[in-house]
């Protein structure tokens, strides 16, 4: 069974990898999974506690994660909520990105994955570039639609899928319950893996882009093929190239990522438990 195998029917993959974790985590079913992108990452033990931890790379159609030594583990959380009903979250422990060339079945198999296991909601995140002043690095920004420039789709044949509604309105009314001051945002996904140049960003711009990265956009379309309610929320990391007079120091978007973490984990935690 191999998601390589143009024969292979990539939902029996996706299947397979749900029974794995089903045995692996001792969890029969999950109710909300999570994609957790650069900055992102603390957002995990806020939510509850972590019921299991297994390797990512022995989930059937996980292949090895592309930084050597980086062992990406998949995590099943409990979570209690306010009303004392249990969910069980899946933070998914890694992302294939379309620039590393696996073939987009690798992309979006984490979703698929995920609505094996029976989830019904995928929160994904990821760290873009923002076309906006006002939405400077170190901000989370709800991704209220999407405009996809990989020039491919995770659907294969005449799958024909409306994404009318594709990042779920309910969902970001939901987030603003929390955080009244999340704004909203377009985001186009390019494939990468480079930067764009001041061009480029002005083009997505005149697009109707705020919002520009190398995730996210694949992952959606197959979560609603695959039934999922999707949330998408950015974290700006970086102002787009050639938006800000002055060009921005590296270390000043590692810093508004670091410093945006608390924050924007505690939001992902709070919205997850909904
Ligand atoms: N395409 C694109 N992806 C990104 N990811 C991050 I973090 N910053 C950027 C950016 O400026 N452009």
């Amino acid at each position: 069974l191999s998601l390589d195998d143009p024969t292979t029917d990539p939902f029996l993959v996706a299947r397979a990898a749900a029974d794995h974790i089903a045995e692996a985590t001792g969890i029969e079913g999950h109710d909300v999974a999570l994609v957790l992108g650069s900055g992102w990452g603390g957002a995990a033990e806020l939510l509850g506690d972590v019921v299991a931890e297994i390797p990512t790379n022995e989930i059937p159609g996980f292949s090895k994660p592309a930084v050597a030594g980086h062992v990406a583990t998949t995590r099943s959380i409990r979570i209690e909520r306010a009303d004392g009903s249990v969910r069980h979250a899946l933070v998914l422990g890694s992302r294939t990105h379309l620039y590393e060339g696996k073939g987009v079945r690798h992309v979006v198999h984490g979703v698929r994955t995920a609505a094996a296991t029976g989830a019904q909601t995928v929160i994904l995140t990821n760290g873009c570039g923002g076309l906006n002043l006002d939405h400077g690095p170190g901000t989370p920004v709800l991704i209220r639609d999407h405009i996809n420039l990989t020039a491919t789709s995770p659907l294969e044949g005449a799958t024909f899928v409306d994404l009318t509604d594709l990042y779920s309105s309910r969902l970001r009314d939901l987030a603003r319950s929390v955080d009244g001051s999340l704004g909203e945002g377009v985001y186009a996904q390019f494939p990468g893996p480079h930067y764009e140049t001041p061009a480029e960003v002005r083009m997505a711009g005149v697009l109707g882009a705020d919002l520009v990265g190398m995730s996210t956009t694949l992952e959606a379309i197959a979560a609603r093929h695959a039934g999922l309610e999707v949330l998408g929320i950015s974290l700006v990391t970086n102002l787009a190239a050639g938006i800000s007079p002055t060009p921005l120091s590296h270390g000043e978007v590692i810093e508004a990522g670091q410093a945006a973490g608390p924050r924007i984990s505690s939001l992902l935690a709070e919205i997850a438990k909904l």
